[in-house]
């Protein structure tokens, strides 16, 4: 599809897509990737540097005015010629909002079916957004074919200002207020469910700060989230897109696993990483491990010998490894309470591992993980499976 520059429809960056590109438009999936971060991190300068360094790709930049949900009109940013002007447009379609989870997808595909396929889809947030409660809208299931996927979660923060953030009570998340179970607990903030949920993490805004600042900053998000690949930059120029930024397919495969170290920090007080090796598992304890996801994730109880606990505990992104005695290997992804386990791709591609030695790997990421003893009750639930 060609467009005339007077024609470019506001939402596309028109900088020339191939005539060969749209020969396939029809099958190619569509990555989304979320931006998130505090209001002044570098969203926008981060997004201008994608626009500039994609030169020749056709990229929808949505941005997300409403917190958590989606509406129909939105602030897009329009790339002529280098240029970059700010236009509202409508994507019409009714709101999209978290309630119903497949309008959004719903409502950027029915636009690209007006305006041919993008290449890529940036969504930028507000500052106070919630990443959690915007994933789940784009991580559809295989089945429903969706021509857009959830390619990963960046989020943006500012190296200055980031402690204070997370520190702040009057940054707290609303609706997760445990008083109601007389447990008040340190405070969690948007700045904490920013970079818990993120895939990679951007330390942006480092010429403001020293290198032991630096070093500070990162250990404290690292210590939050051991799963995301953390970059440090001065006004947001990543080193290069490609796997760092873009074309991350976050959910669809698990290799960053090992880069999170046993067991876990103590850091931060309001969320932690938490890593369980897991042996070699028999087609019984697979299924051992999917109904103690079910009851983790869905019920929030966590199994044990002892009780059954109803819990104060919060999930909002785990991965797993699962290496079978067949030689087969299973991955997991979850973000809240959805989770999937589906066949490695690419089998084969890593040495197997001797049999018994712990093979497997789960990476748990959330709040008060560190007031229940989660390893316990996993390896029980698999050892008591035949
Ligand atoms: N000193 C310094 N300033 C930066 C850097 N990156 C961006 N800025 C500036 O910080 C300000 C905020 O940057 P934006 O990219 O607009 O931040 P944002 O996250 O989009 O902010 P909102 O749109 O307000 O949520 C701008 O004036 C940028 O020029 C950096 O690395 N160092």
């Amino acid at each position: 599809m060609d467009w005339d520059d007077d024609d470019a429809p506001p939402d596309l960056i028109e900088t020339g897509a191939t005539a060969e590109a749209e020969v396939d438009e029809k099958l190619v999936k569509v990555p989304i990737t979320i931006v998130t971060g505090y209001l002044g991190a570098g969203k926008t300068t981060l997004l201008n540097y994608i626009l500039t360094a994609r030169h020749g790709k056709k990229i929808a930049v949505i941005m997300n005015e409403f917190g958590d949900s989606l509406d129909i009109e939105k602030s897009l940013t329009v790339n002529k010629d280098g240029e970059a002007v700010e236009e509202w447009m409508e994507v019409g379609n009714g709101c999209i909002c978290c309630s119903v989870k497949d309008t959004g997808v719903n409502a950027i595909e029915s636009l690209m079916a007006k305006k041919g396929n993008f290449d890529y889809i940036l969504l930028e947030t507000t500052g106070l957004a919630d990443p959690g409660n915007l994933a789940p809208l784009f991580w559809v299931d295989e089945g429903l074919a969706s021509t857009i996927y959830l390619d990963g979660i960046v989020t943006l923060v500012d190296a200055k200002n980031i402690l204070r953030s997370l520190d702040d009570p009057s940054g707290k998340v609303e609706g997760h207020d445990d008083s109601d179970h007389g447990d008040e607990g340190p405070v969690m903030t948007t700045a904490h469910v920013q970079i818990s949920h993120a895939d990679v993490i951007v330390i942006n805004k480092t010429d403001l700060v020293t290198d032991t600042e630096l070093e500070t900053v990162k250990e404290r998000i690292g210590s939050i989230n051991g799963l995301a690949k953390i970059h440090v930059t001065k006004q947001s120029a990543v080193p290069e897109l490609e796997g760092v930024l873009l074309d991350l397919h976050a959910y669809d495969q698990a290799e960053e696993l090992d880069r999170a170290g046993k067991g876990h920090s103590h850091l931060d007080k309001t969320i932690s990483t938490l890593s369980i090796p897991l042996p070699v598992l028999t087609e019984g304890q697979l299924e051992a491990v999917d109904a103690w996801l079910r009851s983790v994730l869905w019920d929030n109880v966590l199994p044990s010998d002892e009780e059954t606990d109803q819990s104060l505990f919060e999930i909002h992104r785990l991965k797993g490894r699962l290496v079978l005695s067949d030689g087969n290997e299973k991955m997991i992804q979850g973000v809240r309470e959805l989770f999937e386990i589906f066949d490695k791709p690419n089998p084969g591609a890593e040495a197997s591992l001797a049999p018994g030695k712990d093979a497997g790997k789960m990476v748990i990421i959330g709040r008060h993980l560190d007031k229940y003893d989660f390893e316990r009750s996993l390896l029980e639930a698999v050892r008591k499976s035949p």
